[in-house]
């Protein structure tokens, strides 16, 4: 009996998280407010010290939420065509400021979005892995996910097939961030200054 109920309530779940990858097409406003990432520091802080030399931050601001929510509106084309090609730092630089949070990093010199969340607890951390998981396959579109330090999230999106950045993975991104995390973030992580 307890089978079933388990299957059962797996079924529940999954159809919860397909439900809310569906719901993010119903955007909510993208805040500009600087929002405190794990280390206390609002994300786009322009304070670099001790920043990874690797690491882009946007520009200060962000554009309005109506770019953030076209980028989200959009899908993901098949990134298995042969003229597909990454994109450039400056043309990626101009997109970071449509996706909320992000940032640019560079690992041998492959361009990839990054971004951090400090969640309530792991368990929490695997729900946002399965929130996320919903939207990837929705898309056909995956992000490396780490789940590190117990309720530490970080999610880097890249093109592996072009070996760097396209427009997929800004629209993955800026899907992303229209997850309702309510309930999900560290109580710490949605302090505002
Ligand atoms: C055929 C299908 O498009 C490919 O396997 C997809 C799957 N998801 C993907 N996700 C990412 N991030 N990069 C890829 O190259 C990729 N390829």
């Amino acid at each position: 009996m307890i089978r079933g109920a388990t299957v059962h309530a797996r079924l529940l779940l999954s159809r919860s998280y397909a439900s809310q990858a569906k719901a993010t097409s119903r955007w909510p406003l993208v805040s500009c407010k600087p929002l405190l990432l794990g280390r206390g520091r609002p994300f786009n802080h322009m304070d670099t010290r001790g920043r990874d030399e690797n690491k882009v931050l946007p520009a200060r601001g962000c554009h309005t939420s109506t770019e953030s929510q076209e980028l989200a509106k959009k899908s993901c084309a098949p990134c298995n065509s042969k003229d597909l090609h990454p994109m450039s730092e400056d043309s990626a630089k101009k997109l970071l400021e449509q996706v909320n949070g992000w940032e640019l990093t560079t690992e041998g010199g492959l361009l990839k979005l990054h971004k951090e969340w400090k969640l309530k607890n792991f368990v929490k951390g695997l729900e946002f892995f399965q929130l996320v998981a919903a939207i990837a396959e929705e898309e056909g579109h995956h992000p490396d996910l780490h789940l590190v330090g117990w309720n530490n999230v970080k999610v880097d999106v890249w093109t592996h097939s072009v070996r760097g950045l396209i427009d997929n993975d800004f629209i993955l991104a800026a899907k992303i961030n229209g997850l309702n995390l309510e309930g999900i973030l560290s109580k710490r992580a949605s302090v505002h200054k």
